[in-house]
């Protein structure tokens, strides 16, 4: 596959990184305008890093546009007379309709949403995508490379913004959950470094064993519990302090957010 990341910045870069690492590109063509943060990569064969994004486009089939959503329309207007029939364009810009990008590429152009997180840097984002009507045609394109660096759902596009909260914002939720059990780990007696090796591959066994045993968390809690012991003890008393509730309150605090600074 052809591949052009058009703004390789925090997103655009933990793509890439992906990519390389997984070694799921033909050409890997990244974009910005400030090219000495990304000058590093044409040392990996076949990336290439480039100011201009119309030769990106004359390069590959691909299109990943990681820029922020002011920044989207100028680009789009810079490059749509070289676009044809072969190109792909991916969008991962928040709050970017696909109705908009139509009304400046053509709706003849395929065009897929992507909402990933930056954990696909290391092969493990979490997904989601929608497409315009002929886009529908190649979203199996789009699945194959984000299924390479993680898992993907489709999903209707007027979820896209439910999407962005839980899965793009959910990384920074996560880790801050994980700090939070580091600094509880370092209280009772364990190094920093210690603590955080603790609490992430605690956080990585919790997940594991949803994902592989398919259970319900209350299942696996209940497994854990020892009647009168200490999981309940301290459970009981995260849950008295709103740990559940903060997490939910939090969640509908982003998802406010991020109706009012964009549109769908
Ligand atoms: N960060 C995240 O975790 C996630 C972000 N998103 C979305 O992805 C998009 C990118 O986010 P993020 O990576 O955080 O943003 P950044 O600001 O880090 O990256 C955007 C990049 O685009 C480059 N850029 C700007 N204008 C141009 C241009 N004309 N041509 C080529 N490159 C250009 C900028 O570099 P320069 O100034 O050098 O040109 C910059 O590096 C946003 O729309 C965001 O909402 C979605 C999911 C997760
Ligand atoms: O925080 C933000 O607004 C963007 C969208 C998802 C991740 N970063």
């Amino acid at each position: 596959m052809k591949i052009a990341i058009i703004g390789a910045g925090n997103l655009g870069l933990s793509i890439a990184k992906g990519l390389i690492v997984n070694n799921a590109f033909t050409t890997l063509v990244l974009t910005r305008r400030n090219l000495e943060e990304i000058q590093e990569y044409e040392e990996y064969a076949k990336v290439k890093v480039t100011t201009d994004n119309m030769e990106a486009v004359q390069y590959s089939d691909i299109l990943i546009f990681a820029v922020q959503p002011t920044q989207l329309e100028r680009i789009l207007e810079e490059i749509k007379d070289d676009l044809t029939e072969k190109h792909v364009l991916i969008s991962t810009v928040t709050g970017y309709k696909i109705s908009s990008m139509e009304s400046l590429v053509g709706k003849e152009q395929f065009i897929i949403r992507a909402m990933p997180n930056t954990a696909i840097a290391v092969g493990k984002s979490m997904t989601c995508l929608c497409c315009n009507e002929i886009g529908e045609k190649r979203i199996t394109i789009a699945e194959a490379i984000f299924n390479r660096l993680g898992s993907s759902i489709i999903i209707p596009e007027n979820k896209m913004q439910a999407a962005t909260v839980i899965c793009a914002s959910g990384i920074a939720f996560w880790m801050r959950l994980i700090r939070a059990t580091t600094q509880g780990g370092v209280q009772l007696g364990f190094d920093a470094e210690d603590a955080q090796e603790l609490s992430m591959q605690t956080c990585l066994g919790a997940a594991s064993l949803l994902i592989e045993s398919g259970k319900h968390p209350e299942e696996e809690i209940d497994k854990v519990t020892t009647p009168r012991g200490c999981t309940i003890e301290g459970l009981n008393e995260m849950e008295h302090n709103g740990l559940s509730s903060s997490l939910i309150k939090g969640i509908q605090a982003s998802f406010k957010k991020i109706n009012t600074i964009t549109t769908n």
